[in-house]
């Protein structure tokens, strides 16, 4: 799974700053092409601002996958997950990666920077960026997230 050269985006706000500092490293060092999308210092700042950017290379295919960071990890996924195509989740353990991994195929990873040590953050990322997606019965559940409701708008709850 590990794709040396391949580009990685990476944002957080105020709260995962210092995290994304570090884990821009971990991921370089790992032969990843880092693309920093900020934020730049511990200023507050608002995490939409961040997520949207990332969400939307993602969903366009521009990148295969990406990583956020927040104080919750909450609000980048809320975000995140708005996006046509954007499987993004929020991870605060190797085995919760894993099985978003191997069963969601999740191409986002959120990190709740608030709530994790810089260790077991990475331990995490590296265990997102190298578990395949399993297929198999997860291939149908992950096709039905994007499926359109009986009112044949894609937007669950609407219309009805
Ligand atoms: O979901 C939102 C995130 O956890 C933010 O990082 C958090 O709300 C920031 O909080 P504050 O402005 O109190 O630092």
């Amino acid at each position: 799974m590990a794709h040396p050269g391949e580009r990685i985006p990476i944002a957080s706000d105020h709260a995962g700053f210092e995290l994304k500092e570090r884990l821009r490293t971990v991921l370089s060092e790992m032969g990843y092409s880092v693309d920093d999308i900020g934020t730049h210092s511990t200023a507050s700042t608002d995490y939409p601002d961040y997520a949207h950017p990332l969400s939307q290379q993602v969903s366009d295919g521009a990148v295969q996958r990406g990583v956020l960071l927040c104080g919750t990890g909450l609000g980048m996924s809320y975000v995140a997950n708005r996006y046509p195509g954007v499987r993004a989740a929020v991870s605060w353990s190797p085995e919760i990666a894993a099985l978003a991994r191997k069963h969601n195929d999740a191409n986002v990873l959120v990190l709740p920077a608030r709530f994790v040590s810089d260790e077991d953050a990475i331990a995490i990322l590296r265990t997102w960026l190298e578990t395949p997606f399993e297929g198999g019965r997860h291939q149908g559940r992950v096709a039905k997230i994007e499926q359109t409701n009986e009112h044949g708008d894609d937007t669950p709850g609407s219309g009805a």
